[in-house]
């Protein structure tokens, strides 16, 4: 089953007539220790919901920024267990959902099934797991069910017809649309068939669609969530929580909305 806690704050936004907006952190960057002032922080900043990343030696997707916060994250020890762990404390008093992406490598290596209980004992309300392909997904897809843990599928541009319809069906809590060919980090322009590519997923899906990468600034959020539901803004928020600068973060998603 799908994580209704998820489906709810994503709904409560629509609801408001607000864009649905998903910073991603890297866990552990800045020490597990800041991760609830962290989550708090962007709650009340008008996020609906947290991507949490688990930090990774060989992230495929990701570009500088976010590699370079995954470096800083493994150097002070941050481990899949010691962040599912730290959730796990602070679980009760958190209320904004957290959505953890994390590589399929991290997964294996602590149990396929341990980890979607754990998930589900820590509060984690969903996953991205960017190298686990379509036809690869029975080999964790029922432990997430069986704990209710969301598993948000993402579609790319280059994605064939055929291919992004069976992703459309499947996703659960948003359908994460990918728009930019190319890895993670905050960019300028997009390609000038984005809108038309996002305007087709809505009508392909109930779930809420969300446009990530290259998201940099509110003009792009506003211009990209007016042809779907929402955005995912990542290097940007990883960049201005490294330099301090979270007024910057507050501004950045209050304009957004
Ligand atoms: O950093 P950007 O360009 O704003 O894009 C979001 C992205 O970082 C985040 O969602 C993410 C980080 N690593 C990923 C790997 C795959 C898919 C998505 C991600």
């Amino acid at each position: 089953m799908s994580n209704q806690a998820l489906d709810l704050a994503l709904k409560e936004k629509q609801e408001a007539d607000e864009n649905i907006l998903i910073p991603y952190i890297m866990a552990g960057d800045g020490g597990l220790d800041i991760l609830e002032d962290r989550l708090n922080f962007l709650q009340e900043c008008g996020a609906a919901a947290v991507e949490l990343g688990i930090p990774f030696s060989d992230p495929v997707a990701d570009g500088p920024t976010i590699q370079d916060a995954g470096n800083r994250a493994l150097e002070n020890g941050t481990t899949l267990t010691s962040v599912l762990e730290t959730l796990q404390r602070f679980r009760e008093r958190r209320s904004i959902p957290v959505i953890l992406m994390t590589y399929l490598n991290p997964i294996y290596a602590y149990g396929v099934e341990n980890f979607a209980k754990d998930c589900a004992s820590a509060g984690v309300n969903g996953v991205i797991i960017p190298d686990l392909p379509l036809e690869e997904e029975t080999i964790i897809i029922d432990y997430l069910k069986k704990y209710s843990v969301s598993c948000i599928r993402l579609v790319a541009m280059t994605s064939p017809p055929e291919r992004i319809e069976k992703i459309t069906q499947r996703t659960e809590g948003f359908l994460y649309a990918v728009s930019v060919t190319g890895t993670t980090g905050a960019r300028t322009t997009h390609d000038s068939k984005v809108k038309t590519y996002l305007q087709k997923l809505k009508k392909s899906t109930e779930s809420p669609v969300l446009a990530g990468f290259g998201v940099s600034n509110s003009e792009k959020a506003l211009e990209l969530a007016a042809a779907c539901d929402g955005v995912v803004i990542g290097s940007k928020i990883v960049d201005l929580f490294n330099q301090g600068k979270s007024d910057e973060i507050r501004e950045l998603l209050l304009e957004s909305r």
